[in-house]
């Protein structure tokens, strides 16, 4: 489904369903999910790899899905997703997540204007926030940004502050309304969270802030406490002097996609 010297993309799903994470929770989306991630999660629960085909749930929530092959350029993904626009009544937002989108970004600079003409909808970002130059080169068609602090006690990575910060700036200097997601585990240190502490202060983002702590239906048995995940929050809270969310993936407890 590709036309030569055209931006292609390897896409594993697009399907409607409501949003699970986040202070958006509950608005209808219509999901575009990228393939491949450059960073590699101790609790990642997406196959991210390059798929062959990319699958549609063609009625929400039915578990019934149509192939198509991959990769696809922006007319390719712009008729998938009028398959699904048809059907629905209404999307809240368009909602780009992976793996990682920005791994995409040639692709998403060509595909983001003709989507929004398309389907009028605001684009909303899932991001690990990191990837300031991919994300400036788009950022002027991203309505809201759903970035990660990556811990390092919960990711098994290395650290990435400085690039977070980067990131931060970027969103700040353009005033995009944001959400920071903390995914948080027992193994979370307290170390990581005062330096995201200092980031979140440091780069005086408005952004609301999100404990996403892992529960049963996450990829790990290293489940946080309750005394732990209430204890961060007023921390976080209190050292930030602002609202502090609690709000696990909420569409896995509904079984929704
Ligand atoms: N319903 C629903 N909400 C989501 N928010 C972020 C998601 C993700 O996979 O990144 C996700 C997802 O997979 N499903
Ligand atoms: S950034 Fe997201 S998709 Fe990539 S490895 Fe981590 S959890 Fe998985
Ligand atoms: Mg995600």
């Amino acid at each position: 489904m590709t036309q030569k010297n055209q931006p292609s993309a390897f896409v594993s799903e697009i399907f409607s369903s409501a949003q699970g994470e986040g202070v958006n929770i509950g608005r209808r989306q219509l999901f575009v999910r990228f393939c491949e991630c450059h960073r590699n999660c101790l609790y990642c629960d997406t196959p991210f790899q390059r798929t062959d085909s990319v699958r549609i749930e063609t009625v929400p929530g039915s578990g019934t899905f149509k192939e198509f092959s991959n990769p696809l350029d922006c007319a390719g993904l712009i008729k998938l997703l009028k398959l699904l626009y048809s059907v629905v009544c209404v999307h809240d937002d368009l909602f780009l997540t992976g793996g990682e989108p920005l791994l995409h970004a040639k692709f998403l600079k060509e595909f983001l204007p003709q989507a929004k003409k398309e389907f009028a909808l605001p684009v909303h970002l899932e991001t690990s926030g990191d990837l300031v130059e991919e994300f400036e080169s788009i950022a002027e068609y991203i309505d809201h940004v759903l970035m990660d602090i990556k811990l390092p006690s919960v990711t098994g990575e290395p650290e990435t502050w400085l690039q977070h910060q980067h990131f931060m700036e970027a969103i700040r200097a353009r005033r995009i309304s944001t959400t920071i997601k903390l995914v948080v585990s027992a193994d979370t240190a307290e170390e990581d969270l005062v330096e995201a502490i200092e980031l979140i202060t440091a780069t005086q983002t408005e952004a609301d802030v999100v404990l996403q702590p892992m529960t049963a239906a996450s990829r790990t048995d290293r489940i946080p406490t309750a005394q732990q995940i209430l204890h961060w929050q007023s921390e976080m809270a209190c050292s930030l002097k602002k609202t502090v969310r609690i709000i696990p993936q909420s569409h896995k407890l509904m079984g929704l996609l």
